[in-house]
């Protein structure tokens, strides 16, 4: 016998497994339908155009199961590399650009510019209707000035530094979200802020997606980084993580770099009643439908210190 696979014999495993993960995601189809996912578009995690096509294609899947994929993309090394051109030193501070007056306008026109445009078309191409937002537009994302402070190795006396045009989210303005069908359209956002003057700020894009997810009271925050997740000393993937553990991680200076504000903002997200909070390797095609539809899902996943009432999917 042929069937329509063109295969002969019987049902082979191929299909019997697939026919079982179609099984295994329908709750999860059910409990989703309707709920806001943020999924954070690291800039790592955009690669190549097979990967950047895949990431499309499993958003336009989300919309079209019901789902409400919220998009807030980065792009530092992109912005990097443009600085790189124009011969623009930029350094980091706690994984956060140091940025001066020069330097915003590149980050503005990188990320509202050419990135949020990348994506939108990418997901035009999948099917779904995009829209490319920046944290401006309608006033979404209301930033002010963010200070860090530092102690000085030898003094011990804390120091504020100054990270220039660095801004953190301190309103998120719902009413574009209420302006336009979130039953049809896909929102990309840019993580650019607007200050109360209308200076611009540059957000860090895991702050801003995670500001976004607690605003929108989202079922997920997915994080889309270039690692499997957070990982130990040893280098093994972490996959569950509370506030405990982390600070634990830090004070052994296993958690540096980027990974502080992705795991910071994933802390305050679930404090701040979203579902769950997930970092996974967007460098693995279709992990956005791993995480979503399976059931032990990829990556690592941030919870609230009592087991009992951090899980989410
Ligand atoms: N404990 C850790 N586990 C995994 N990655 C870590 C850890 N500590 C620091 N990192 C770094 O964080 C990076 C991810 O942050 P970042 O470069 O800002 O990514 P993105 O551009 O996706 O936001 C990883 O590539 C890794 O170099
Ligand atoms: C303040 C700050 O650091 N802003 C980031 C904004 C982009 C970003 O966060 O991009 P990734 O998610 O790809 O790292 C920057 O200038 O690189």
């Amino acid at each position: 016998m042929t069937n329509r696979a063109g295969r002969t014999g019987t049902l082979n495993e191929e299909l019997l497994r697939k026919a079982a993960t179609l099984q295994e995601a329908l709750p999860y189809l059910r409990r989703f339908a309707g709920e806001v996912f943020v999924i954070k578009y690291g800039g790592h995690a955009m690669g190549d155009d097979t990967l950047a096509k895949a990431f499309a294609e499993n958003i336009v899947l989300l919309k079209q199961v019901g789902i409400h994929p919220v998009i807030v993309h980065g792009g530092g090394p992109q912005i990097g590399r443009m600085l790189e051109r124009l011969k623009i030193h930029s350094q980091f501070v706690d994984g956060l650009r140091v940025t001066d007056r020069e330097t915003v306008d590149i980050v503005e026109m990188v990320l509202s510019g050419s990135i949020n445009k990348q994506i939108v078309s990418a997901i035009q191409l999948a099917g779904g209707m995009a829209i490319g937002l920046s944290g401006k537009d309608g006033a979404l994302i209301q930033a002010r000035k963010l200070t860090r402070s530092k102690a000085d190795p030898d003094s011990n006396i804390e120091r504020i530094l100054d990270l220039g045009f660095v801004g953190e989210p301190r309103h998120i303005n719902p009413d574009i979200f209420n302006a336009i069908d979130l039953d049809a359209v896909i929102p990309v956002i840019a993580p650019i802020g607007v200050g109360k003057n209308g200076e611009t700020f540059n957000i860090n894009a895991d702050s801003a997606a995670g500001a976004i997810a607690s605003a929108l009271g989202a079922a997920k925050l997915i994080m889309l980084t270039d690692v499997a997740g957070v990982l130990d000393k040893d280098g093994q993937l972490l996959p569950v993580l509370t506030p405990r553990d982390v600070l634990v991680l830090r004070g052994e200076g296993v958690i540096t770099g980027g990974m502080i504000p992705k795991i910071e903002t994933c802390l305050d997200a679930v404090r701040n009643g979203v579902g769950a909070a997930t970092i996974l390797d967007g460098r693995v095609e279709n992990v956005i439908l791993l995480e979503t539809f399976t059931e032990h899902g990829v990556g690592t996943m941030i919870r609230r210190d009592d087991p009992a009432d951090g899980e989410g999917g």
